[in-house]
């Protein structure tokens, strides 16, 4: 590690001669490969940009210069040449650095992201920025060719190209997304592998045209137009030129050769300029590259065999709800799978093993996925649109607009509801509960347990109008598993413990801890009620408030934020309902944005493990008792007569 751990900042990279630049890659592609089998991450993507990453920052002047990372998740590099090297251990844990680039982080992060398609509109947004204030620096964004699929990436080259301002885009292009990269851009850009016979055929049009003696302007010009043709079909530049980016490319992105002296060209160019860079997700590594989709992003792993440090106990949440979807899409053959990029993510992979025909990967286009999965639905389909619930944010428009005025049935499986550990920030699925509970005709609902789930899969795909149902990242809990899903009763819960002091009103993950710590409470005489609401859309309101009624105090568990979430709908339920005289605590994700580190930490530290739980109620309920106390004295000493009527 002789080079890099003399790199501070980028001033020290460029005191080295690109001679040297190979055996540094080398030595980052070790560092990167040391912190992540221990840690997990986002591997293979920054195995393949180590030499665009130390290209940029050798030719271009940051943090004056500024570079956009699209995504994010392939900043590690990056992260090691701008001063991060001696904390890349911490990498994605609490308290560490991020997985992502973050501005709190690093003055040469200029812009916080982790979902994808958002660099081209952020950086162009900086090109303006500096045009306003009339300062003079490069913008330059890095974006995958996955990212290239995603509808904002689209508007802003939209944007950026129908304009003249100096803006440079570096497509790098591993033909890859987390899977295979799919669609017509896709497509379009594999094209560039034909590139060559694009090269040989212009070369021998000319040869030909040289032959034909006193060519005549007419000929010229039907031969120009010819190899316009053949760039249209063959040459990937010309989607970018017709969008107005200048293209240049495509180049091998691993080649410093390559990659100095184009880049320096292109840094030198007037108004917008895409260039295109080809590499390979997971270079340096044989494991990454034979299956750059599983170490997309990886948990630790052995670094001399590839394979997971740990096995993983039990199924996931994920691959049980998809079982139970493949179960419900054997009984309905209008049942479809959506999924946008995430096959693998979502285990819609095994769905797609049994019904090759009935999945569409629509690309990094939640958006558009919700509207087709509405269109589909609105010709008698019965499409499942499976989206991690943080990319669901995405599509909120699309949710209300085109799937629940109109009633129709689609059903979104909502995966990494809740707190999602290392991705942080950007990924947490905090928010799915309060954006969906407020859009009428939507179903929200979420299990206590795998069980549950099938069944809540069933409920959701054979319900007539939206649904969605919502599930977490992780194992599951082992509980033993009824043969066949069975649809149940929507907008029904279940009372699983009867108590007269307290009531906790739990949903999803949230419950069976509820459960645990309502057995501790009973250790120490306090008899605490626990409500499995089941939906946080339509709420039982029934049930809440029978149980209300019983008890002095009452609390709500989710994981999820506490503003306008399940808590919020339980207050307003009794709101309506008149109670007043209950004390109340909801227990949630507070109005900040949660940091990464791993569940269970996160849970306790938000209060959502059975301890937490626990807490929470003894305090709510032993305040109750205490004002109860204090009122019933005060109530005893007005009754009292004074001393002077005693006449003393
Ligand atoms: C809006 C959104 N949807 C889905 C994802 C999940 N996701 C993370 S990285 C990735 C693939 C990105 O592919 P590409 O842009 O080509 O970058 P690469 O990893 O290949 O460098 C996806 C789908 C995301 N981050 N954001
Ligand atoms: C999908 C995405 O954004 C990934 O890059 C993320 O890091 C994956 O995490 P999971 O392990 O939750 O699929
Ligand atoms: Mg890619």
């Amino acid at each position: 590690m002789s080079l890099l751990k003399n790199i501070h900042s980028p001033a020290d990279l460029k005191r080295l001669s690109p001679e040297q630049f190979p055996e540094l890659c080398q030595e980052i592609r070790e560092q990167i490969l040391t912190v992540v089998s221990n840690v997990g991450g986002h591997l293979a993507s920054n195995l393949g940009v180590v030499e665009l990453t130390v290209a940029l920052q050798y030719l271009l002047d940051t943090p004056k210069d500024k570079i956009v990372w699209d995504t994010s998740n392939q900043a590690y590099t990056h992260k090691l040449l701008t001063g991060r090297r001696e904390q890349f251990h911490t990498l994605r844990q609490y308290g560490g650095l991020s997985g992502f680039c973050k501005r709190e982080e690093s003055v040469y992060d200029t812009f916080n992201a982790g979902h994808a398609g958002t660099g081209v509109s952020a950086a162009f947004g900086m090109v303006e920025a500096r045009e306003q204030r009339n300062e003079k620096h490069k913008v330059v964004c890095v974006v995958g060719d996955g990212a290239m699929t995603a509808g904002m990436t689209l508007e802003g080259l939209h944007h950026a190209g129908g304009t003249n301002k100096d803006f440079i885009v570096v497509l790098n292009d591993n033909q890859m997304s987390i899977s295979k990269n799919v669609g017509a851009i896709s497509a379009y850009l594999n094209r560039t592998f034909t590139g060559e016979f694009y090269a040989r055929m212009r070369e021998e049009t000319g040869q030909l045209l040289r032959k034909i003696p006193h060519i005549g302007l007419e000929v010229q010009k039907i031969a120009r137009r010819a190899e316009e043709l053949a760039k249209g079909a063959i040459l990937p530049g010309l989607l970018f030129e017709e969008l107005g980016f200048q293209y240049a490319g495509p180049i091998d992105g691993h080649n410093f050769e390559h990659l100095l002296p184009t880049l320096e060209n292109v840094l030198k160019m007037k108004g917008p300029v895409l260039l295109h860079v080809i590499t390979k997700k997971g270079l340096g590594y044989q494991a990454a590259m034979d299956n750059p989709v599983w170490f997309h992003a990886c948990p630790p792993f052995v670094r001399e065999t590839g394979v997971p440090a740990k096995k993983a106990v039990r199924p996931s949440y994920t691959s049980l709800a998809i079982d139970a979807l493949i179960k419900v899409a054997h009984q309905d053959k209008r049942v479809v799978a959506i999924t946008a990029a995430m096959c693998e993510g979502t285990g819609l992979n095994a769905f797609e093993k049994v019904f090759p025909d009935r999945i569409y990967d629509v690309g990094i286009a939640e958006q558009h996925a919700v509207t087709f999965a509405a269109g589909m639905a609105a010709q008698g389909m019965k499409p499942v649109v499976a989206l991690y619930s943080t990319f669901l944010q995405r599509a909120y428009d699309q949710v209300v607009h085109d799937v629940a005025t109109q009633n129709l049935p689609v059903t979104f499986c909502i995966d990494r509801g809740g707190l999602v550990a290392e991705d942080g920030t950007t990924h947490h699925g905090a928010f799915d509960f309060a954006f969906l509970r407020h859009v009428p005709n939507m179903v929200v609902a979420a299990p206590k347990d795998e069980n549950e789930l099938q069944h809540m899969m069933k409920t959701c795909v054979t319900h007539d109008g939206p649904a969605s149902v919502r599930y977490a990242r992780g194992v599951s809990l082992g509980v033993p598993m009824d043969p066949e899903p069975t649809a149940l009763p929507i907008g029904k819960g279940e009372l699983l413990r009867e108590g007269t002091d307290v009531a906790i009103v739990a949903i999803g993950v949230t419950v069976w801890p509820a459960m645990k710590a309502a057995e501790r409470l009973a250790q120490e005489g306090i008899s605490a009620a626990v409500v499995n609401a089941r939906f946080v859309k339509p709420l039982d309101t029934e049930l809440i408030i029978k149980t209300a009624k019983n008890v002095r105090c009452l609390v709500t568990v989710e994981e999820g934020c506490k503003m306008g979430g399940f808590g919020s709908a339980v207050l307003e339920a009794l709101s309506e309902e008149g109670i007043t005289n209950l004390r109340t605590k909801v227990i949630g994700l507070p109005d900040w944005y949660i940091e990464q580190g791993p569940q269970d930490l996160l849970r306790e530290r938000y209060g959502l493990t059975a301890d937490g739980i626990y807490n929470n109620v003894k305090a709510l309920f032993g305040a109750s008792v205490a004002t109860d106390d204090a009122a019933r004295l005060a109530s005893l000493v007005g009754s009292l007569p004074h001393g002077d009527e005693q006449g003393s």
